[in-house]
């Protein structure tokens, strides 16, 4: 999997790639060739005395090194280019799938994990490349290399250090087999570490509130001691590594040694071989502990590279269509047709048969208590999820027909928690809208009610992450007006007056009544007050239209709507 993955990211740096593996080659040769030449030193030049030879022999030798020490910096500094550059195009990829994701896969796969696998996991294909650039090829060229080099100096001995590179090389593969599940087990650990700190950070008030910080510390703990254990249980088995490999060696050095003097005494080598083998082994078996820490990172870099694959190859159930409509016959109009939809893994959908129309100029309030399916409704004209059944026409045309952009052009969405992102109120309202001047800005803050709190603080005014530092009631506000600014043709507000005192809802219901004139506007609400002059109701239970008509035609007819009403104190118009 490893391989394949690496196989088809890898594609765009072939170039580079040949030519790291030329650097390598070259490098590893250079290193090689030394003992060779240093046993030729011996052998020709101390045994016979000739000083020329030592000399000429010299020389060569450092115009090796040289050659050893140029070529292993330049395939370094290619290995680091290559690797970051992977890292960066996976990051890039990988956000870019995430974005495209409808709710529903951003809802199974979950956001910590996708966080985990965007920064951690690409992290360790991208670690795992560099270190296979910088030391697995040139260990592999290494133990070949040696290992013929050493062929060269004598056969029978060199037979020796062919079986005991075999025997770590076995039983190398059959750990790292073992250590695959553990690997799984810690990324697995530390996506729920990720999902836990989210919660506890985002929900720490509460924590506090609920003097839970004992339960919380014991939740985070458990977990924390979880990725421990396996931690501890991956180092253990790392830890028989270097016993494995120094054993091999040193009964390695003792058997050359013992054979070589043997066949040295027998005439049938020099010393100068012998030498230039024990060269060979300590080169080899360097070379070995260097491929294992390719080696130990190999399973974990596998198991990180199928979690990015995983998202990479995910397919979002909002699908693109293939022949995208941009241009609309009609303005401002929404029509959901018998429109049904379920949850994935739920045992019921939560909207049934939906009918509603919305014209310009037209407010239609969708009342229903918690739960009943309201916002689920706005998702789907918004296209976060697909209907499973019937369809949602936008200006007349089938939502799954239509160009995302000119979707998002003509629909503009308040959601039910205001969310604003890291920047100044002014970066905050021209999200939708980049070329807004500042009196467009204004003047959605006078319709949202939030010129008077912006006023002091001015538009350059910081926004942190989430918009924390103003109250909910601003943060709502600014939402309104961030939408405000796109002047978009259908309104999706989903219960987004909720922290507004019920003054400032009827200021801001009269302001958007005489500035929205013309603009359709869907609005979710559980307050009475606030649909009371909608155009129409349309009164939602258990995910399906229990009731529809005008505040006046609704509480005489509709049980569900009166008893509503008749628990809400009485309050402002809408239009
Ligand atoms: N992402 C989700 N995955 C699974 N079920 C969901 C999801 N979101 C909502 N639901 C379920 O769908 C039902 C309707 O939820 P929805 O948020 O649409 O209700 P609502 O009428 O807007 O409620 P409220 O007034 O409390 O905001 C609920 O039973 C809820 O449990």
């Amino acid at each position: 999997m490893l391989v394949r993955f690496l196989n088809h990211h890898l594609r765009p740096y072939r170039g580079p790639l040949v030519l790291l593996v030329v650097l390598q080659l070259v490098q590893t040769a250079a290193t090689l060739l030394l003992p060779t030449l240093n046993a030729q030193i011996i052998d020709n030049g101390v045994l016979l005395g000739d000083a020329g030879y030592i000399w000429g022999t010299g020389l060569t030798m450092l115009g090796v090194a040289a050659v050893q020490i140029l070529t292993a910096s330049g395939a370094m500094l290619l290995s680091s280019r290559m690797s970051a550059g992977l890292g960066r195009d996976l990051r890039d990829k990988v956000f870019r799938k995430v974005m495209s994701l409808s709710a529903r896969e951003v809802d199974q796969i979950g956001a910590p994990s996708l966080i985990t696998r965007t920064v951690n996991d690409v992290q360790q294909v991208q670690s795992i490349v560099l270190t296979t650039a910088d030391v697995a090829v040139s260990a592999s060229i290494m133990c070949v290399g040696g290992v013929a080099l050493a062929l060269v100096q004598d056969v029978p001995v060199s037979t020796i250090l062919i079986a005991l590179v075999v025997v770590v090389i076995v039983g190398l593969t059959l750990m790292l087999k073992r250590l695959s599940p553990f690997y799984e087990a810690m990324q697995n650990h530390l996506d729920r570490i990720n999902h836990l700190l989210r919660e506890q950070i985002t929900g720490v008030r509460v924590i506090r509130a609920f003097v839970r910080d004992p339960h919380e510390r014991g939740r985070f703990d458990a977990t924390n001691r979880d990725l421990y254990g396996t931690t501890l249980r991956v180092g253990r088995i790392m830890a028989t590594l270097p016993v494995m490999v120094m054993t091999v060696m040193n009964v390695l050095t003792v058997a050359i040694i013992w054979f070589s003097g043997h066949r040295i005494d027998d005439g049938g080598m020099q010393l100068g071989a012998l030498l230039a083998l024990l060269s060979y082994v300590t080169l080899i078996i360097v070379a070995i502990i260097m491929a294992m820490l390719v080696f130990t990172e190999a399973p974990r870099a596998a198991v990180s590279a199928v979690r990015v694959n995983e998202v990479l190859q995910a397919e979002s159930s909002v699908a693109e269509p293939r022949r995208p409509i941009t241009e609309m016959a009609t303005r401002g109009h929404l029509e959901l047709r018998g429109a049904t939809f379920g949850y994935p893994g739920a045992e019921k959908p939560v909207l049934r048969d939906i009918d509603l129309v919305a014209r310009p100029g037209e407010t239609v309030a969708i009342l229903g208590s918690t739960g009943s399916g309201k916002s689920t409704l706005l998702s789907l004209a918004l296209r976060l999820y697909d209907v499973t059944g019937g369809e949602v026409r936008i200006n007349g045309v089938d939502i799954r027909d239509l160009d995302p952009l000119a979707l998002h052009r003509v629909v503009g969405y308040v959601p039910q928690k205001a969310h604003l992102f890291s920047g100044t109120i002014a970066s905050n309202l021209r999200y939708g809208k980049e070329d807004a001047d500042d009196e467009e800005l204004w003047r959605a803050l006078e319709i949202a009610q939030a010129a008077e709190f912006v006023r002091p603080l001015g538009l350059d005014a910081p926004i942190t992450q989430g918009g924390s530092n103003v109250s909910g009631g601003q943060r709502q506000r600014l939402a309104i007006a961030r939408t405000l600014v796109r002047r978009p043709e259908i309104y999706l507000l989903d219960d987004c007056f909720s922290a507004l005192d019920l003054r400032t809802e009827a200021r801001l219901r009269a302001a958007l009544d005489r500035e929205l004139a013309d603009a359709t506007i869907l609005l979710v609400t559980q307050r009475i007050s606030t649909v009371e002059a909608a155009s129409r109701v349309i009164v939602l239970e258990d995910g399906q239209v229990v009731g529809s008509g005008t505040h006046a035609e609704l509480i005489g007819t509709n049980q569900t709507y009166r008893e509503i009403a008749l628990s809400q104190p009485a309050g402002g118009s809408v239009r």
